[in-house]
């Protein structure tokens, strides 16, 4: 059980932004939040204490600085504080509000009641200390390709979740049609905040499966390939996951990846050709990019 957080705060530029949500993703930030002020932002993020010692939180101010100094942009203000699990829940509860994510979902926080008027497909969270709040590019560009794959096509599907964190990508699924979503994800803090936002969504243990581990968990799991892969993760880890993907989905199956610079995005493309997909299109947010992409017709 996490009791205690370390709270970083980047005062900087905000063209800067992204690559400290980067900087933070990659040290395992378990939640962030960014918030005008001037001419400048202020990028938030958490980490349980027990993850992150002194000198890594030195090692990754001394990285964001660097980051500044290559971009040409003026020296970030870094600042940490140690706080408690309370204080934790109630600033991240202060920064979130219900968002509107491409033309049908509304991310609602479980602690507030979604407008009245609203015609969008409602989806709860309550992050808890889980990656997936939909505040970031990569998860924006997965659910709105999930909503064009499963509005235009055929919605009685099954997919695989890579790196599920608070579940919210297969819960969008499932809220627009898809028959079941296995998730998986190797971090015990991510499947129990999952575990939450399927009951908040009404959702049952088997629409979605939650699964400690990774793809070759899925794999043990399903009964039958899946028709379709989302996984939101690091391109280093999904590169290593590339060589096993055809074998948990039909032939004629498709995948959504993210978590992808764009500059990383012709390695990963390269190592999905050499592995029989095809990449199909190629979305874009920020530095970041999403890459749809199907099964080589053999
Ligand atoms: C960037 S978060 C994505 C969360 C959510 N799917 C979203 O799109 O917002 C990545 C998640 O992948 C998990 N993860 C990292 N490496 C993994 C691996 N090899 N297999 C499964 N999950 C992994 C992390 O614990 C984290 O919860």
């Amino acid at each position: 059980m996490v009791n205690t957080w370390w709270e970083v705060k980047v005062l900087c530029d905000p063209s800067l932004e992204d690559t400290v949500f980067w900087r933070f993703d990659s040290f395992g930030s378990q939640g962030t939040s960014t918030q005008q002020r001037g001419s400048s932002c202020v990028v938030q993020a958490y980490f349980p204490q027990h993850r992150l010692e002194l000198l890594d939180l030195s090692a990754m101010a001394l990285l964001i600085k660097q980051d500044a100094l290559c971009n040409d942009l003026v020296l970030p203000r870094i600042s940490w504080q140690l706080i408690d699990e309370e204080d934790w829940s109630k600033s991240w509860k202060d920064h979130w509000k219900p968002e509107p994510i491409g033309d049908r979902f509304l991310i609602t926080p479980a602690w507030l009641e979604p407008p009245a008027d609203n015609q969008r497909l409602v989806l709860r969270l309550d992050p808890g200390v889980a990656f997936g709040t939909g505040n970031h590019p990569t998860t924006q560009l997965c659910l709105e390709s999930l909503e064009m794959r499963l509005t235009y096509e055929k919605t009685d599907v099954t997919i695989a979740d890579i790196g599920c964190g608070s579940g919210i990508l297969s819960i969008g699924a499932l809220l627009l049609g898809a028959r079941r979503a296995y998730a998986a994800d190797t971090d015990d803090l991510a499947i129990h905040s999952a575990v939450g936002n399927r009951t908040l969504n009404g959702l049952t243990e088997q629409q979605l499966p939650l699964l400690h581990g990774s793809l070759d968990t899925i794999a043990q799991t399903i009964d039958a390939p899946v028709d379709g892969i989302v996984c939101n993760i690091l391109a280093e880890v999904i590169m290593d996951l590339i060589p096993q993907m055809h074998t948990i989905v039909t032939p004629d199956g498709w995948g959504i990846l993210s978590g992808i610079l764009l500059d990383q995005s012709k390695l990963v493309a390269d190592t999905l050709e050499q592995h029989g997909w095809v990449v199909a299109t190629l979305w874009r947010r920020q530095e970041w990019c999403c890459l749809n992409v199907r099964r080589s017709p053999a």
